[in-house]
């Protein structure tokens, strides 16, 4: 894996953050973030590059930005991905350009990446990243969503199970991880992660301003 990250971002009075999700291919992450963003519609979802092919009904620049492999590894190479891993014998990559636009514009971004994206994020910019792991009830109902959702053959989900267990592995790198049994109780937990890490003394700086204006070590109104 390859990527280039730039140190943490400065949005003047806000620092946003990136939430990040990762799972087993099939435990909810995808429509959870969807959800998530459906209900804070000023929240940006990163989309990916992938040199997978579409599934049915997923549109490109929506779901992703679908590439040759050619393509890619010449943004590869052009050092336009964040980050970047080869997962499930294809290329997927985060587009830089769209989040640091959307960060510094101070908008939090969503992530749906498996977890060696969410280890190059966090090792590069660990005041902004915050990570959260889903887990399945089972790995009974893992195979079950993958099949139920329909859109890859056999083989695929097979794969697919054979690295659940391996990306189960990582789940203690990540700073909140959910159990997406109930759907709409998962959405409630990822809402509330949301909530408060915004409040998080870290991701408003102009607080120092404001404290310095209250106890008359600075100007005498500081607007926020
Ligand atoms: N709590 C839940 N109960 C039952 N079905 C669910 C639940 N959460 C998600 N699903 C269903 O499971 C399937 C897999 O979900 P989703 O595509 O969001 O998984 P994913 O983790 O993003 O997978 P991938 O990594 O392959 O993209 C979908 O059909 C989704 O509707
Ligand atoms: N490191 C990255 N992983 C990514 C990215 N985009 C998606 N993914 C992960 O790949 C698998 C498979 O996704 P699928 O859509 O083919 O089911 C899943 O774990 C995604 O989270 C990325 O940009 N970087």
């Amino acid at each position: 894996m390859s990527e280039a990250l730039t140190g943490p971002v400065f949005r003047g009075r806000r620092r946003g953050l990136m939430l990040v999700l990762s799972s087993p291919s099939g435990a909810g992450k995808t429509t959870l973030s969807k959800r998530l963003i459906a209900l804070n519609p000023d929240l940006v979802l990163s989309v990916s590059a992938t040199t997978r092919p579409p599934r049915p009904g997923e549109v490109d620049g929506e779901d992703y930005y679908f590439m040759s492999e050619d393509a890619f590894l010449a943004k590869v190479d052009e050092g336009g991905f964040y980050e970047w891993a080869k997962v499930f014998d294809h290329y997927y990559g985060t587009p830089k350009t769209p989040v640091e636009e959307a960060l510094e514009d101070g908008r939090d971004v969503v992530f749906d990446i498996d977890w060696q994206g969410a280890r190059a994020l966090a090792e590069h910019s660990p005041d902004d990243v915050v990570r959260i792991f889903i887990l399945p009830p089972s790995l009974t109902l893992l195979r079950e969503r993958l099949t139920k959702r329909g859109q890859d053959t056999d083989e695929i989900v097979e794969g697919r199970m054979a690295r659940a267990r391996s990306e189960i592995a990582h789940w203690d790198e990540y700073d909140y991880v959910i159990l997406n049994d109930d759907f709409s109780r998962a959405l409630e937990k990822l809402s509330e992660i949301l909530h408060a890490e915004r409040l998080r003394r870290v991701r408003h700086p102009w607080l120092e301003g404001f404290v310095e204006a209250l106890t008359g070590e600075g100007p005498d109104r500081y607007d926020n």
